[in-house]
């Protein structure tokens, strides 16, 4: 499909000279175009300014294009949720309503819920019931302009259901138009049985679980929840060295509920990126900013839990490259609405409109390792692109908590349009 996106009152490019991810001031350069235009071809963008230029540099394609007058609109690249808990069994409200009336995440895992619940669920959920309910959650996604998903497995906390997890994910990957990007997450509890015998479950995802998931190929990233009470820096370092050499990319949830070093081990293990980050120390913080680690930021966590928000004014300030995301799961954050979250981190971590944009688009691809595929329109990128129902970017988060989706162009194909996911006409 030959496609010409014309008279869009703004087109956000998110194109920069840098190289790699985005920090500092970079993070405020979202690169605009006025009254511009994108044009693709296949599946790749072939070239993004006004309209005049192209039709003089591309006279062939245009003359065969369709075209989608974005008169009124803005145009910007796809979002990429970067961090999510996509495949579960069930949903946790009863956990919520404990928690309005007074009991705490903790307390509430401790106890056997939290993320013992949805494991429990999860290993009775089968395969197909998982990719069904994980089918719809995907179609809701992009209707609020995801075109990208990083999927955690760790609610299997055993391999068959960790396996059927991440098979989950592989096959959505194929099936979906999302991409569907998978982290491995054995260690994301420690599991009832194994309780007072921690290093021994660390044993298992070290040398039965990392080496199968391997050889199937079925992540490219690894990630540990280090937190008091759950995995110390000692045993997420195992985990994630071990990774490491089996080829897996770390990740970690760090510094979520109380202060561990999680930011510092991220820095010190080359982390691509350490998640959450609620109460992470000054100290991490520099590091992270010296290693080059992204900090996957997750306001919608905060606002669920009625916790702390994470301090992203200071780490963009510090150098940090920052990203943000859903976190969508079950437990701490049930939304699947990122515009919703970009607001959030206004509001509540100081970032700016446009640091926001640059949070969930470049920095958030670079997160999933695809900063040279997706996350900015430039000429052989991914074709993946947001038509948007508003004036200007200004009013993305000054009309806050709608979705203001009106076509979504993935692989350069109209996937959603009039906010119509177009398999559901
Ligand atoms: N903190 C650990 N894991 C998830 C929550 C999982 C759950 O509560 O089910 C998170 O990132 O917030
Ligand atoms: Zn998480």
């Amino acid at each position: 499909m030959t496609i010409l996106i014309k008279n869009a009152n703004e087109v956000i490019t998110l194109k920069s000279n840098a190289q790699g991810p985005r920090t500092k001031e970079q993070m405020q350069e979202i690169a605009v175009i006025e009254n511009g235009s994108v044009l693709i071809e296949e599946e790749r963008i072939v070239a993004v300014g006004a309209y005049e230029q192209l039709k003089a540099d591309f006279p062939e394609i245009i003359k065969k294009a369709e075209t989608i007058d974005a008169t009124g609109k803005i145009v910007m690249p796809g979002l990429v949720d970067c961090h999510t808990h996509l495949v579960h069994g069930g949903t946790r409200e009863h956990e919520f309503n404990m928690r309005l009336n007074g009991s705490t995440y903790m307390e509430i895992m401790n106890a056997g819920g939290g993320i013992h619940a949805t494991t429990k669920r999860t290993r009775e959920t089968s395969f197909d019931e998982l990719y069904e309910k994980t089918m719809q959650h995907l179609d809701v996604f992009l209707k609020h302009g995801i075109t990208t998903v990083e999927a955690k497995s760790g609610y299997g906390l055993d391999w068959e259901t960790e396996k059927k997890q991440l098979e989950v994910a592989k096959e959505l990957q194929a099936a979906h138009h999302i991409d569907v990007i998978s982290t491995f997450m054995g260690a994301h509890a420690v599991p009832h049985d194994y309780k007072g015998r921690e290093d021994e479950f660390v044993d298992v995802v070290v040398q039965e679980m990392l080496p199968k998931v391997a050889e199937l190929e079925l992540a490219e990233f690894n990630d540990v929840f280090c937190e008091k009470g759950v995995f110390t820096p000692e045993q997420s370092r195992r985990i994630l060295e071990a990774g490491k050499a089996l080829g897996l990319t770390p990740k970690i949830h760090a510094d979520e509920i109380e202060p561990y070093q999680g930011a510092e081990l991220a820095a010190e293990v080359g982390a691509i990126s350490a998640e959450h980050l609620l109460v992470a120390s000054d100290e991490g913080i520099r590091k992270m900013a010296e290693a080059g680690t992204i900090a996957v930021l997750l306001p919608g966590t905060a606002f669920f839990l009625r916790a702390p928000y994470a301090r992203g004014r200071l780490m963009i300030d510090e150098g940090v490259p920052v990203a943000i995301s859903t976190d969508f799961n079950p437990g701490s954050s049930p939304t699947m609405s990122l515009p919703f979250i970009m607001n959030l981190a206004c509001m509540h971590m100081g970032m700016t409109l446009e640091e926001v944009l640059t949070a969930t688009t470049i920095n958030a691809a670079y997160a999933l390792n695809r900063g040279e595929q997706v996350g900015s329109l430039e000429a052989h990128k991914k074709a993946d692109v947001l038509i948007l129902d508003v004036e200007n970017y200004k009013q993305l988060q000054y009309f806050y908590g709608m979705n203001h989706t009106h076509t979504v162009i993935k692989n350069g194909q109209v996937v959603v349009q009039n906010g119509i996911l177009l398999k559901d006409q």
